[in-house]
């Protein structure tokens, strides 16, 4: 059977302050991490884990957070790295609906989306405090133009709009979407957060932890970030990601760490 691999897709940098990273500890002061995919080629298909953020959306909603992202990071670029084109990927599966995990999902129109129901439902009615996480709803034409009428902003009336509405296949619990990838549900970052477990033939398993686990440290020390829906569901989860990591004796890759990222292989580099 044909092996599993994974590959690690570079997608750039973002900027926030160190309280937002870990919330009311700290220390203050801009903090630089990654942002990263993952790309799961396995005999069933394609799978890729998050999108990463589209720079245009950043820079036009948030440009405080400075992104950073060469023509080699933007998901296409990325693809391309690893060998891959866009019509190749038959699931796109996003932990969550951050602009930072979903702003490539408009350049991938043969794949079906999967996500956590309570996530599809919590993006198209947001709490206040989560607008600015949930600002790029570029993965659904209908929810975009939803969006932007509720803010007031120009749906653009390019013909050649990227902007789409996929399949969306909605899932709930610890879910095998393919033999040896599991879903498991961290809540708390978000109402549908889902953290990625892959099995592989040749290495322990890998456990991204996507926001659940933005650092080591904070896994560690139980510290969560400033953004979240509910703070004691999101320690809990971080409880849960270690007891996995345990559990399945797995390697455990957090979401957005400079230093653990520096030791990723990324594409075209792979694990198998
Ligand atoms: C990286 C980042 N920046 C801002 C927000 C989030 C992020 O992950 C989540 O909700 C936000 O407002
Ligand atoms: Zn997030
Ligand atoms: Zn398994
Ligand atoms: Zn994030």
């Amino acid at each position: 059977m044909k092996e599993t691999r994974v590959y690690i897709l570079d997608g750039g940098t973002l900027v926030i302050d160190g309280f937002h990273i870990y919330w009311n500890r700290g220390p203050a002061g801009e903090v630089r991490f990654p942002v990263y995919s993952v790309l799961i080629d396995h005999a069933d298909g394609l799978y890729l884990f998050d999108t990463g953020f589209d720079c245009d959306h950043v820079n036009a909603v948030l440009p405080f957070e400075k992104p950073v992202q060469s023509e080699k990071q933007t998901l296409l670029g990325a693809l391309a790295l690893a060998g891959y084109r866009p019509q190749d990927i038959d699931y796109v599966v996003n932990s969550h609906y951050h602009f930072d995990h979903c702003g490539g999902n408009r350049h991938l129109r043969e794949a079906c989306t999967v996500c956590h129901a309570l996530e599809f439902a919590q993006c198209k009615a947001p709490a206040p405090f989560e607008m600015l996480g949930y600002s790029d709803m570029s993965f659904h034409a209908d929810l975009y133009r939803e969006r932007l009428a509720q803010e007031g902003r120009a749906v653009p009336d390019d013909p050649e709009s990227d902007i789409w509405t996929p399949r969306v296949e909605l899932v709930s619990g610890d879910q095998e979407i393919a033999k040896g990838v599991h879903l498991i549900e961290t809540p708390g970052h978000t109402a549908g957060h889902y953290s990625l477990l892959v099995e592989l033939a040749g290495r322990r398993p890998m456990l991204f932890t996507a926001d659940a686990a933005y650092t080591r440290k904070g896994l560690e020390q139980e510290i969560i970030p400033s953004f979240h829906l509910d703070p004691v569901k999101a320690v809990a989860s971080m409880k849960r990601l270690k007891d996995v990591a345990v559990e399945r004796d797995a390697e455990i890759f957090v979401g957005h760490d400079g230093e653990d990222f520096a030791g990723y292989a990324t594409a075209p580099a792979y694990y198998s």
